[in-house]
C-alpha cells in the first residue's frame, strides 16, 4: 500500500508541508500547482526537496480547462500543456491530472475530449509521460466518473488513464460500484476524501469541507472497496480541501491523514477477503467491554475534596495502593482512583493540568493486542517505570496527552486491584450507581476530527452527528462515540471560544482533558434519596425547565414534581426515557453526573445541555471561578 497526499492538504509553506508529510510516514506527495508557484525555488530545488525527504512526487495537479475546447481555445490549451510537461521533467514526476473542463466556451461530445487526449497522449508519451483524467462533480460537460472513464477508454492511449477521487463521486451519489469493472490498470491514481453530508452547492462543499476518509459520512469505504476490486495498486492519495485543516497543525492533520488511509485499507481488506491488499497485519477494531477504571490525579487538599464529593455520592474508600500514594473507591462496577505521587506522569499531568481525570482504563477482550492496533494507527504508547509487585498495564496517550489505560481477562491484568491494592476493610455504602454510563472530554473545536477518527479506527464503536449545545456565551458541538451495545459511550465536547463553560475548562486547565464523568443507576429517585441523606449538593436547576417539561412531553404533574424536588433533568425518545442529575463543580469545571436510561432510551440528553449549561454558570462567581 503506497500512501500519498496532496499539497493542499495541510498547513504550512512547502517546506514545513513536506516535512510534516515525510514525518507522519507518507509515501509520496501530490504537487498542487499553487503550491509551487507559491514557493521560491526552481523546480528541480523542489524536486529534490521532496526527494531528500524520502518521498516521490505521485501527481501534479490540477491542469484545467484543456478537453472539447474550439480553436483557438484549443491550440492555446496544448501549448499550456507543453510547458507543464516541461515543469514535470523538472520536478521528476511523470503523472498530471486534468480535470473535467469547467469553461463555458468548452463544448460537449465524449468523442471530441477523447480525441483531445489521444493526441496529448502522444505528446506525453514522447516525453516518457501520463496524463490523468477526474470528472469535477461539477465539470461542464463531464461530471460522472463513467463518463471520464469513457473518455479514457475512446482515447485509446496507453499514457492517458483515468482519475478516480471519492469526493467527486460519492457526493453526487453515484454508486460506487459501478468503478468495478474498469480495468485496475487504467486507473492512474485514486484520491480520497470524506465530507460531512451536507444539502450545498458541490464546488463549496468539495473546497471546503473535505476531510480525511472515517471523519466524515460518505461511503468511502464502499468506494475503495470497488476501487481494490479493479485491481488497483497505485497510491492512495489524500486530496482534502478544508479550511479547518489550512489553518491546523501540520503534523498532526498529516498524522490523522494516515491513519485514515491505515484505517480504511484494513477494513477494506477485511470486506474483501478475497482481495490481495497490501496492508500492515493488525487486529480489526477493539470490542470494549466498559469502562474499567478512571484516574484522577490531584494534590492532598484536592484529594480530600474529591473524596468528600465521591462519599457524598455513595462511594466508598475500598482499597489503598500498596506502595504509592493512590487510593480507589468503588461502588458497583465503578473504580475512581486518585493519584496524589509526588513523581511520575500523574504528577506532571497534575503540574500542567491541575486536579483532572488524566486517565480511564478500558475493558477489553486482549490488551496487548489493543496497543498493537493503536500502534499500527500511529497513536502513541504509553509506559511508565513500574515498582516491584506494580502490573505494567498496556497504555497509549489519548485526549491532551492523556492516558488510556487497558485491562484485560486474560492475564494478571484481571486482578490489579488485588495485586497492587490493600483493602481497607471500611463498611461499604451503596447509592445504586452501577457503572460508567459515559465520559465526557472537552477539547478544542478543531481537534474534534482528530479524536474521533482516533477512537472510531482503534475501537469498534460509530459516531453519530454532530449536536449543537447552546452555551449562553457561545456554541459548544457536541460528538458521541459509542459501541453498538452502549458498553463504551464518550462524548466529544468542541469549545469554540473561551467564554463557554466548555471553553473556560480547557483555558483553566491547559488543555483538553475529561470535563464529566457520568454514572449509571437503575433507579434515579432512589439514589437522589440516598445522595440527599449523604449530604450530597444537586446542581439547581431553573423552575421554568420543569413548566415547560410537563407541557412539551405531557408528563404526570406528580412525575414533574419529583424531578424538580430532585433536580433532575428527564428526556425522551420513542418509548425511551432519560433521567438526569449533576453534582457541583469540581475544581475548574469538571462536574458528575448521575442517569437513569429506561427502556432502551440511546440518547445523552443533549436538548438539556442548555439549561445544565445555565445552572453551572449560575454557580460561577464574576471572577470566572466556581463557587466553592
Ligand atoms: O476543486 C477543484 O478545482 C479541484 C481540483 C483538482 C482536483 O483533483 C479536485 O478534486 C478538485
Ligand atoms: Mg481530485
Amino acid at each position: 500500500m503506497k500512501t500519498s497526499i496532496a499539497t493542499v492538504s495541510i498547513s504550512g509553506d512547502l517546506r514545513e508541508k513536506l516535512a510534516a508529510i515525510a514525518a507522519a510516514g507518507f509515501d509520496g506527495v501530490e504537487i498542487f500547482e499553487n503550491d509551487f508557484l507559491a514557493f521560491d525555488g526552481t523546480p528541480a530545488e523542489v524536486g529534490r526537496m521532496v526527494r531528500d525527504h524520502g518521498l516521490e512526487i505521485t501527481l501534479f495537479q490540477p491542469f484545467r480547462d484543456f478537453e472539447g475546447m474550439p480553436e483557438p481555445h484549443r491550440a492555446r490549451a496544448f501549448d499550456r500543456a507543453e510547458r507543464k510537461f516541461d515543469l514535470m521533467a523538472e520536478l521528476g514526476t511523470d503523472l498530471m491530472l486534468i480535470c473535467s473542463n469547467v469553461s463555458p466556451v468548452s463544448l460537449g461530445g465524449i468523442d471530441r475530449a477523447a480525441a483531445d487526449f489521444r493526441e496529448l497522449g502522444e505528446r506525453a508519451a514522447s516525453r516518457g509521460l501520463r496524463v490523468g483524467y477526474e470528472a469535477l462533480a461539477w465539470g461542464r460537460h463531464i461530471s460522472d466518473h463513467r463518463d471520464a472513464w469513457e473518455v479514457v477508454r475512446r482515447a485509446d492511449h496507453p499514457n492517458i488513464g483515468l482519475i478516480l477521487d471519492s469526493f467527486h463521486t460519492l457526493a453526487r451519489k453515484i454508486d460506487p460500484d459501478t468503478i468495478r469493472s474498469i480495468p485496475g490498470d487504467r486507473i492512474f491514481i485514486v484520491q480520497l476524501a470524506d465530507a460531512p453530508r451536507i444539502d450545498m452547492d458541490l464546488l463549496y462543499w468539495s473546497r471546503h469541507l473535505r476531510n480525511m476518509p472515517g471523519e466524515g459520512d460518505l461511503p468511502v469505504t464502499d468506494f475503495m472497496r470497488a476501487v481494490a476490486a479493479t485491481g488497483y495498486d497505485g497510491p492512495l492519495s489524500l486530496e482534502i480541501f478544508n479550511d479547518q485543516f489550512r489553518g491546523g497543525s501540520p503534523k498532526s492533520i498529516s498524522v490523522d491523514g494516515r491513519r485514515s488511509l491505515i484505517h480504511l485499507m484494513d477494513q477494506v481488506a477485511r470486506a474483501e477477503p478475497d482481495i490481495a491488499i497490501e496492508v500492515p497485519a493488525m487486529p480489526d477494531r477493539i470490542v470494549t467491554s466498559g469502562v474499567e477504571f478512571v484516574e484522577f490525579a490531584a494534590d492532598e487538599a484536592e484529594a480530600e475534596e474529591l473524596g468528600q464529593l465521591l462519599s457524598a455520592m455513595g462511594f466508598s474508600l475500598a482499597a489503598t495502593h500498596r506502595t504509592k500514594d493512590v487510593v480507589l473507591y468503588r461502588q458497583g462496577g465503578i473504580n475512581i482512583v486518585v493519584n496524589t505521587e509526588k513523581e511520575g506522569f500523574a504528577h506532571s499531568s497534575y503540574l500542567i493540568h491541575g486536579a483532572s481525570a488524566y486517565a480511564i482504563g478500558l475493558r477489553v477482550e486482549d490488551a496487548a493486542a489493543t496497543v498493537a492496533r493503536a500502534r499500527a494507527l500511529g497513536a502513541e504508547t504509553f509506559e511508565q517505570r513500574h515498582g516491584p509487585g506494580e502490573l505494567a498495564i498496556p497504555a497509549i496517550r489519548g485526549v491532551g496527552g492523556g492516558v488510556i489505560y487497558f485491562i484485560d481477562g486474560k492475564s494478571e491484568l484481571s486482578r490489579v486491584w488485588e495485586i497492587e491494592f490493600e483493602p481497607t476493610g471500611a463498611a461499604m455504602q451503596d447509592a445504586g450507581l452501577t457503572r460508567v454510563d459515559h465520559v465526557a472530554q472537552t477539547m478544542n473545536y478543531e481537534e474534534m476530527l482528530t479524536w474521533l477518527l482516533f477512537y472510531t479506527s482503534i475501537f469498534r464503536t460509530r459516531k453519530s452527528p454532530m449536536v449543537d449545545v447552546v452555551d449562553p456565551a457561545g456554541l459548544v458541538r457536541s460528538q458521541v462515540i459509542e459501541s453498538d451495545d452502549g458498553a463504551l459511550r464518550l462524548t466529544l465536547n468542541g469549545a469554540e471560544n473561551r467564554k463557554t463553560l466548555a471553553g473556560h475548562f480547557i483555558a483553566e486547565s491547559f488543555g483538553s482533558s475529561v470535563q464529566h464523568l457520568a454514572f449509571a443507576c437503575h433507579d434515579i429517585f432512589a439514589t437522589a434519596d440516598r445522595l440527599t441523606a449523604l449530604g450530597f449538593q444537586p446542581l439547581e436547576i431553573s423552575r421554568n425547565y420543569y413548566d415547560d417539561l410537563e407541557a412539551r412531553f405531557g408528563l404526570d404533574p406528580e412525575l414533574t414534581d419529583r424531578l424538580r424536588e430532585a433536580n433532575i433533568l428527564y428526556d425522551r425518545d420513542g418509548d425511551g426515557e432519560y433521567f438526569q442529575m449533576y453534582g457541583r463543580n469540581f475544581g475548574e469545571g469538571f462536574f458528575f453526573e448521575i442517569v437513569e436510561r429506561r427502556a432502551g432510551y440511546r440518547g445523552y440528553g443533549a436538548p438539556n445541555a442548555q439549561f445544565r449549561i445555565a445552572a453551572q454558570k449560575r454557580t460561577i462567581r464574576p471572577s470566572g471561578m466556581p463557587r466553592a
